[in-house]
Parts: structure tokens; C-alpha cells; sequence
């Protein structure tokens, strides 16, 4: 029998809905063993009790380690993480970056609380338990499992405030399925570069910008009096932004601050496609970054972890034009 580490970082799969108040509220984490024994060898350890909108780098940093001695142990054959389904493709991305390929690693969450009508959180747990039990599930990167549907934390992302099918890929849909004991992949991902030795803690640095229309370079020019190390900016479609915003990201890239770009659609890649002022072909000319399927808090990150690695402008745009 296979023996998974369960991890668990709070999030509304350990919390309950009160009658009294309506508020979904008061995690605890002894919900989830309780839903599993019997099922499959798991043992369970409180990383955090947290909703993940809580989640900072200290947790994360706890998680990682967490997560980095259970893949160590050679009685473990893979890792299961619960967490709140607000920041989860963050977190789950997080590890991604970090972790070699290997011991299978799977995230979860549930949308609805544990004693609500209808809750996922015992069938989203049980499918992940299954999915880092099964030995396909090696080395196709960190997992995100809901429902049955198996997905890659490069990809997936929550797209519905509370249906239980919020969490979707839309680039690549996902890898594969949780069918009865077993995971069964459709697809298979090309590997992704990992950073083992990164460090996020600059992630405060990294500003996210969205564009929106007849925006200025106000936002631009605040992150680089606050000292921004890096900036992600979210453009429209292809990768175009108003030009109003170009004399701010050409003050960035002049002062060594690398500008990433990534797109406000939810599928698809940025691409220099468009030759008009604020268009992509003209932000590439001018050393912007184009961050292919990431999205802006997923870029984030990664630009935060090259940033750690002292990735010069050179580095970072390799970086971001592989996956
Ligand atoms: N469904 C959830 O888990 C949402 C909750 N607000 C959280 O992220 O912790």
C-alpha cells in the first residue's frame, strides 16, 4: 500500500459553516483525516491553519520545507497539500518552481466547507490522494486536483467565484482525469525549468500592474520610487498597452528593472504581434519580456525566484521564453 504525507494549510476544505451566523469560519484541520481513515495509508501534518487570502511567505516557506523533507522520506511515495482555493494556483506554482521533478506533489482545495450541503472537499481529497499515489503522476510537475480533473499548477487557475468546477485551464484544459483508484493523463506537459535554489522573499518587490484603458504611467513610476525589483505588467490580448504607459517602461528598463509581460485574457500567449504605438512588436524593441502562457501573479513569482538567482536581463527573458 502506498503511504501519502497529507499537508494541510487550512482554507474553507477545513472550515464549517455556521447556521447561526451564515460565516464560514473556525478551520481545523482534523476534518480531513477524518474523511480518510480507512481509505489509503496518509499521515497528516498541520503545516498552518490558514485561509489562503492569510497566506504570506513565512507559510510558504514552512510548506516548502515541509513538502521538501516528506518527498526525502523514503517511506513516502507522494505528497498531498490542502489549502484555500483563493491563492491555491499561486502556492501551487510556488512549489513548482522549486521542487525536481519526482515523488508526485498535489494540491487541493474544496469550494464549499466541510458540513455544507453538497461539499466537495472529501471527494477532491480522496481524488488527490489517489492521483500522488499513482506512479503516472511522477514528474509531470506540481498537480492541482478538484474535482476529477487533474491539472498542471503552470496552467490552472480559478475562474468562478463558487461553482465547484472553478478551477480550469483554459490554455491546455487538463492533463488527465481521477478515474475511479486510479489517475489516467491525457497529455503530457514539456518539462519545466525548476529553481530549487531560489528564494521568493523579494516577492514584495515584484509589482503586478494590470493595464486598463487610458491608463497613465502613474503605477509604473510609484513601483520604481517604491524600489520595484521587477515589474509584471498584465497587457490587453496579444501584449499591447496604452502608450501612454511606454515612457514608464522605458524608465524601468533603463534603470535595470526587468518588465515582464504577460496577458489579461485568460488563455493564449502575449506575442509582438501588433507594430502601432503600445504595441507588442514595439514593447518587445524595447526589451520588454514576454512571459508566454503564465499568468501575472504566476509570473510574479518566477521573476521573483530568477531575481534571487541574480538573473541578469539576458537570463530572465530565456527564462520566460521557455516554460
Ligand atoms: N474555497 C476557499 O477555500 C476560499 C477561501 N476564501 C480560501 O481561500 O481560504
Amino acid at each position: 500500500m502506498s503511504t501519502i504525507k497529507l499537508l494541510t494549510t487550512g482554507g474553507t476544505i477545513a472550515m464549517s459553516h455556521d447556521a447561526n451566523t451564515g460565516k464560514v469560519d473556525r478551520p481545523t484541520n482534523e476534518v480531513l483525516t477524518g474523511w480518510l481513515k480507512g481509505t489509503i495509508e496518509v499521515v497528516s501534518e498541520d503545516v498552518c491553519n490558514k485561509s489562503s487570502p492569510q497566506m504570506t511567505l513565512v507559510e510558504l516557506g514552512a510548506l516548502l520545507r515541509a513538502v521538501k523533507s516528506s518527498l526525502a522520506d523514503p517511506k513516502i511515495d507522494g505528497v498531498v497539500v490542502t489549502h484555500g482555493t483563493d491563492t491555491l494556483e499561486e502556492t501551487a506554482y510556488f512549489l513548482d518552481l522549486q521542487l525536481p521533478p519526482g515523488k508526485p506533489v498535489v494540491v487541493t482545495g474544496a469550494m464549499k466547507a466541510s458540513n455544507e450541503a453538497g461539499t466537495d472537499g472529501p471527494a477532491n481529497l480522496m481524488n488527490a490522494v489517489r492521483a500522488a499515489a499513482c506512479a503516472d503522476s511522477r514528474s509531470r510537475g506540481v498537480l492541482v486536483v478538484m474535482q476529477d480533473e487533474i491539472h498542471a499548477a503552470r496552467y490552472v487557475t480559478k475562474m468562478h467565484t463558487s461553482s465547484l468546477h472553478a478551477f480550469r485551464s483554459p490554455e491546455s484544459g487538463p492533463l488527465g482525469w481521477v478515474r475511479g483508484e486510479k489517475a489516467e493523463y491525457r497529455f503530457s506537459l514539456e518539462p519545466a525549468a525548476c529553481y530549487p535554489d531560489a528564494d521568493v522573499s523579494s516577492l514584495s518587490s515584484v509589482f503586478l500592474i494590470k493595464a486598463v484603458l487610458d491608463m497613465g504611467a502613474e503605477w509604473l513610476d510609484f513601483a520604481l520610487e517604491r524600489g520595484a525589483r521587477g515589474i509584471v505588467l498584465e497587457a490587453f490580448g496579444q501584449g499591447n498597452v496604452p502608450p501612454a504607459l511606454l515612457p514608464g517602461i522605458r524608465r524601468a528598463i533603463a534603470a535595470g528593472v526587468p518588465v515582464v509581460l504577460v496577458s489579461r485574457c485568460a488563455g493564449g500567449e502575449p506575442q509582438g504581434t501588433y507594430g502601432y504605438e503600445g504595441g507588442g512588436a514595439m514593447l518587445r524593441e524595447l526589451g520588454v519580456v514576454f512571459a508566454r502562457e503564465l499568468s501575472g501573479p504566476k509570473a510574479r513569482l518566477k521573476l521573483a525566484a530568477l531575481l534571487s538567482l541574480h538573473a541578469d536581463a539576458a537570463k530572465v527573458r530565456a527564462a520566460f521564453e521557455r516554460p
